[in-house]
């Protein structure tokens, strides 16, 4: 099938790749010019694990193009996957702007029917809505289908290949079974449902998965004051088939392009239908506190951050990416700034992404880990990146003024780190030696 992808950004491009390595003829699109120069070179704007050979090995077997001309690529086409992004406006809402100017331009575009496949996150009732945008416009027949994405960064290749499910949205079971087609090599598991619940689906798997963080997020901060360990609390509870393992992992809350701005969408779609949607409010608040325990962690060792050292290690909202949009890292970090904190910053590769949104004179930029560690009174751990897991400890201690770390990852264990003398905090977990601003200051490195 001759496809053309219109928006660039991890969906469009993922998907682009993985519909030309299954034999379409994909043609990517972005108004963005700067963007299409870099990836008509075979170079990827973004950093996505396995993306990049994926891309020059369909490019060089002429299936996959990149063109900013958004008409030509969609009259080259039978189908067009639109996946633009849907940011938030302030009120949470989502902004629909860009999504309704890229469905005007397809309409113009058109040059006979087209199956429309929209893959961007968009509130119920956005599909219909575009259809008649559309309608409005084309002089040609055409289909919209939605077809909701569920890829997560850093190991987006992955699951685009091995997806738990197709999601398929459509009014008609013709325009259902060709979208079917296109998904039918990936998996058998291809749900199909109207257009509406489609969408809903969305919304709900990404609320539900942010409800299993904010959860075991409170969990540990109850197993912080009873002594247990919200590790093996999770284990435990995954065991039960019915809970499962995933999205267990406490910590200092979710991040990222997507979690954050679709709770807050789902909030508004509820509200807008006259329904407090109160357990996911709770979801977002529990979140956002969660984002300062390792601020509360530093506080309570060392009272007054003023002038302490704090070293931060990861800026990307999680690891193998370097996506920073609404990063836990960023309020973290101009917490730590506002309270007179120094800080010394590093991640494998969100740092430049992340020095273009925020920058301050107290904030000094480095290559690595233990480079970041030098003279630091703390080391705070924000991205669980593997690097820092093989950092050695016995340099690490070397380097700082005093032995302190707060894993907001639950990275390290606790035996580890206080085996090699450090005073350590965790997430949920016990700590052998809590550690006070006294013992910080008896126990230089
Ligand atoms: N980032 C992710 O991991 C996932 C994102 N989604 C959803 O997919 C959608 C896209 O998100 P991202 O891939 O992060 O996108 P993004 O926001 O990073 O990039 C979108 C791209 O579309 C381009 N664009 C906008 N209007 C255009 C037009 N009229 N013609 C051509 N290009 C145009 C922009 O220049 C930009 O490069 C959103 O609705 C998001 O919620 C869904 C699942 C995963
Ligand atoms: O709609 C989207 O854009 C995507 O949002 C998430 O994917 P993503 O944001 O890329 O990454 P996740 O792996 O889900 O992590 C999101 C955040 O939750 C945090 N997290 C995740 C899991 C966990 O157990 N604990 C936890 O704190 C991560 O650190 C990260 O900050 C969903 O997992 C995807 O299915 C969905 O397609």
């Amino acid at each position: 099938m001759r496809i053309a992808v219109i928006g660039t950004g991890y969906v469009g491009l993922v998907s682009g790749a993985c519909f030309s390595e299954l034999h379409n003829e994909v043609i990517c699109v972005d108004k963005d010019a700067s963007k299409i120069s870099v990836l008509s070179r075979g170079e990827i704007p973004i950093y996505e694990p396995g993306l990049q050979e994926l891309v020059i090995r369909n490019m060089e077997a002429g299936r996959l193009a990149f063109t900013s001309d958004l008409q030509s690529a969609v009259r080259q086409s039978e189908a067009v996957i639109l996946a633009v992004g849907t940011p938030s406006l302030p009120s949470g809402e989502a902004n629909l702007e860009i999504i309704e100017q890229a469905a005007r331009e397809i309409a113009a575009a058109m040059n006979g029917y087209k199956l429309i496949m929209v893959k961007s996150t968009v509130p119920v009732g956005t599909n219909h809505r575009l259809q008649a945008l559309v309608a409005s416009i084309a002089k040609f027949p055409f289909e919209i289908v939605s077809v909701p994405e569920f890829l997560r960064e850093g190991s987006a290749v992955g699951d685009t290949f091995h997806p738990d499910r197709i999601v398929i949205g459509a009014d008609r079971s013709e325009a259902a079974e060709i979208a079917a087609a296109l998904h039918r090599s990936l998996t058998d598991r291809i749900f199909v449902t109207d257009i509406r619940s489609a969408e809903m689906i969305k919304y709900a798997s990404n609320a539900f998965l942010a409800t299993k963080i904010s959860f075991i997020n409170e969990i540990a901060n109850i197993c912080e004051k009873v002594g247990a360990d919200v590790t093996k609390v999770a284990e435990g509870m995954g065991y039960d088939r019915r809970i499962g393992h995933s999205f267990l992992r406490a910590g200092i809350g979710y991040g990222g392009s997507c979690f954050p701005k679709d709770t807050q969408a789902l909030i508004q779609i509820a509200g807008n239908v006259d329904y407090e949607f109160k357990l996911l409010k709770s979801v977002v608040d529990v979140n956002r506190d969660q984002r300062f325990s390792v601020v509360h962690k530093l506080r309570r060792i060392f009272g007054e951050l003023e002038g302490r050292t704090i070293a931060v290690w990861g800026l990307a909202f999680k690891p193998n990416t370097d996506d920073v949009r609404d990063t836990p890292a960023l309020d973290i970090v101009q917490a730590l700034v506002g309270l007179g904190a120094n800080v010394r910053a590093c991640d494998p590769v969100a740092l430049p992404n992340f020095r273009n949104g925020f920058d301050h004179e107290r904030i000094a930029w480095c290559e690595d880990a233990l480079e970041a560690a030098d003279g630091a009174d703390a080391v705070c751990l924000l991205t669980e990146w593997p690097a820092f897991a093989d950092v050695d400890l016995q340099q690490l201690r070397q380097r700082m003024s005093r032995p302190v770390l707060i894993d907001g990852r639950n990275l390290f264990s606790a035996e580890q780190l206080e085996h090699a003398g450090f005073i350590y905090s965790s997430i949920g977990r016990p700590a052998l030696n809590r550690g006070t601003a006294e013992q910080a200051d008896d126990k230089p490195a």
